[in-house]
C-alpha cells in the first residue's frame, strides 16, 4: 500500500487561552500524489489545521505524520528544517519577501533544506524553468517581489512552494483575492507543475467551486468535530 504523504489520527487542539475553538480530527490522510481540496467556512479551523500539519503550532494531543515522521517528536528547529524539506506552502498572502527579488524568494526554502536543494539541481536555472513554465517573463528574475503585480507574486508563491519537488504541497486559500479567470488560471498552473512533479497538493477554501478539479473533495466537518463557542 502506498505510505500517505499526510496521516492525522486522533489529532486534537485548543488555541492556548480560547476555550471557544477547539479541533480534533480522528483520522485524516493524503496519499502521493493526490490533491485534495479541504472546505470549511470562516472559522472553522482550515488555517489551524494547516498550521498543525506544518509543525508550526504542536497538537495537543495525538499524531501529524508527514512522510512517515511524527512531528511532536522533532524539536522545534528540527520541525523547522523537516518543514522546509518536506511541505512546499502557498500561505493566503504568498508572503514573498518585498524587497527579495523573485530569485531569492523562490530559492529561500531551500536555503535550510539540503536535501530538496539538492533535488532542485542547478538552483538558479531550476528557479528559472519554474518561472518559465508558470508564465513569468524572464525580465522578472532579479525584480524585487514587492514591485509585482498580484497575480506575479502568485506565480512567485508557487514556483517557491514547487521547486525541489517537495512530496507535499499546502495551500491556504491562494485564489481568494482572485476573479474566476485569474483563478482558473492559477489552479491550472498549480496542477500542472505539482502533477508534473508527483508532489501532492492539500487545499483549504471555503469555495466549493473549485472542488472539480481535485481528486477529492473533503467537508473539513466531515473529518474533524469543531467546538465553536464564544471566544
Ligand atoms: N493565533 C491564534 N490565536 C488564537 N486563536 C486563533 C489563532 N488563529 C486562529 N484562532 C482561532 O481559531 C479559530 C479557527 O480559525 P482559523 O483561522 O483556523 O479558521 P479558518 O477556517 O482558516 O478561517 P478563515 O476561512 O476565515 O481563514 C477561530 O476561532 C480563530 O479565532
Amino acid at each position: 500500500m502506498t505510505q500517505p504523504v499526510l496521516q492525522l489520527t486522533d489529532l486534537h487542539y485548543r488555541w492556548p487561552g480560547r476555550e471557544g475553538f477547539a479541533l480534533s480530527v480522528p483520522g485524516f490522510s493524503v496519499v502521493a500524489g493526490e490533491s485534495v481540496l479541504l472546505l470549511g467556512e470562516s472559522g472553522s479551523g482550515k488555517s489551524t489545521l494547516l498550521s498543525l500539519i506544518c509543525g508550526t503550532v504542536k497538537a495537543d494531543r495525538g499524531l501529524v505524520q508527514v512522510v512517515g515522521q511524527d512531528l511532536a517528536a522533532l524539536s522545534g528547529s528540527g520541525r523547522d528544517r523537516f518543514r522546509a524539506e518536506q511541505i512546499g506552502v502557498i500561505f493566503q498572502q504568498f508572503n514573498l519577501l518585498p524587497f527579495g527579488s523573485v530569485a531569492d524568494n523562490i530559492l529561500l526554502p531551500l536555503r535550510f533544506a539540503p536535501a530538496r536543494r539538492k533535488r532542485a539541481g542547478v538552483v538558479k536555472d531550476t528557479a528559472r524553468a519554474l518561472c518559465q513554465a508558470l508564465g513569468l517573463p524572464d525580465a522578472l528574475f532579479q525584480a524585487k517581489a514587492g514591485m509585482l503585480s498580484v497575480g506575479q507574486q502568485q506565480r512567485v508563491a508557487v514556483a517557491r512552494a514547487l521547486i525541489g519537488q517537495p512530496p507535499l504541497i499546502i495551500a491556504d486559500e491562494p485564489t481568494s483575492a482572485l476573479d474566476a479567470n485569474s483563478q482558473a488560471a492559477f489552479l491550472d498552473l498549480l496542477f500542472r507543475q505539482s502533477e508534473a512533479q508527483k508532489s501532492a497538493l492539500l487545499m483549504v477554501s471555503h469555495d466549493p467551486r473549485l472542488g472539480e478539479r481535485f481528486d477529492r473533495v473533503v467537508d473539513l466537518s466531515d473529518v474533524a468535530g469543531i467546538t465553536r463557542g464564544a471566544a
